[in-house]
């Protein structure tokens, strides 16, 4: 089987925060249509190296492309841009508004039509309206709360409304995910179908750059791992070599079983 494209590509990227060293010569790629999990027990540099690669951050040294495209320098609104979507760890959904009406704003925002258009209720308004409309029914059911879609966002379990911040996420229409801790909250039954859920969405040709430390749903979902510990790559491979790994195995130990 032939390697997929180079998606993204962190080359030798450090973070110094004064004098604690966050990361340090961190190289790894994601290739195209690839399920990535960056783990690594607590304090290790997954979410510094997830705000380098959104550009919520400047490495000290090193260099992250997209596609071929230099990020450094970029603001996180152009990595947006470029197809490198992210969630986070805390949704951020407008508790009194309805799931629905949630996709709806997200859509909005990246809506063509200006607002002089809409609120003269012009036809090219209108039918984008109709479309926005018909756009946020999907996303609601490709995430599965399409029950839910008329109920307060606020009234959702945690694990509901991470799936509110995934389908926004997909709204922006990512050609890569990054998604922060996305299973953290969620009961093992809201886990297993969310890891059905982020099968789906890269059989739709998307991308996928993982934060987790729910180690079950990393191996069942990854296609490769990638290990960090004290801000240095450990390890790299398929869930297979990483759970039989040494170098893994006595990074994690004494950090409990389920807390990886
Ligand atoms: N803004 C900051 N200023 C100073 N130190 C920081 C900052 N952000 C992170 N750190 C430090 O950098 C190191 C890596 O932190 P980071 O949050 O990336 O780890 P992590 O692997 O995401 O941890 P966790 O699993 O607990 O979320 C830690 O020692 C942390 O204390």
């Amino acid at each position: 089987m032939t390697a997929p494209a180079t998606a993204l590509r962190v080359e030798k990227v450090a973070v110094h925060f004064g004098g604690l060293v966050a990361l340090s010569d961190m190289n790894f790629t994601v290739g195209e249509g690839e399920i990535v999990s960056l783990i690594g027990p607590n304090g290790a540099g997954k979410t510094t190296a997830f705000n380098v690669v959104t550009g919520f951050l400047d490495p000290t040294h090193g260099a992250v492309s997209y596609r071929g495209t230099a990020l450094n320098g970029l603001k996180p609104h152009q990595i947006a841009g470029l197809g490198l979507i992210r969630t986070f760890q805390r949704t951020s959904v407008f508790p009194n508004d309805t799931v629905y009406d949630n996709l709806l704003v997200g859509l909005h925002r990246q809506g063509r039509v200006s607002l002089l258009e809409a609120i003269l209720g012009l036809p090219r308004a209108r039918s984008s309206q109709r479309r926005l409309r018909e756009r946020a029914s999907e996303l609601v059911e490709w995430v599965g709360l399409e029950r839910r879609a008329h109920d307060l966002a606020g009234s959702l379990s945690y694990g509901e409304q991470r799936l509110v911040g995934v389908a926004l996420a997909l709204a922006a229409e990512p050609s890569m995910l990054l998604l922060d801790e996305p299973v953290s909250g969620m009961n093992a039954s809201e886990t297993h179908t969310f890891v059905q859920l982020v099968r789906n969405i890269r059989d739709r040709g998307v991308t996928i750059l993982l934060v987790e430390h729910d180690m079950p749903m990393v191996m069942s979902v990854s296609d490769r791992i990638v290990v960090l510990n004290y801000g240095r790559i450990i390890a790299e491979g398929s869930p297979d070599v990483i759970r039989n790994d040494p170098a893994v195995i006595e990074a994690y130990l004494g950090q409990g079983a389920t807390r990886a």
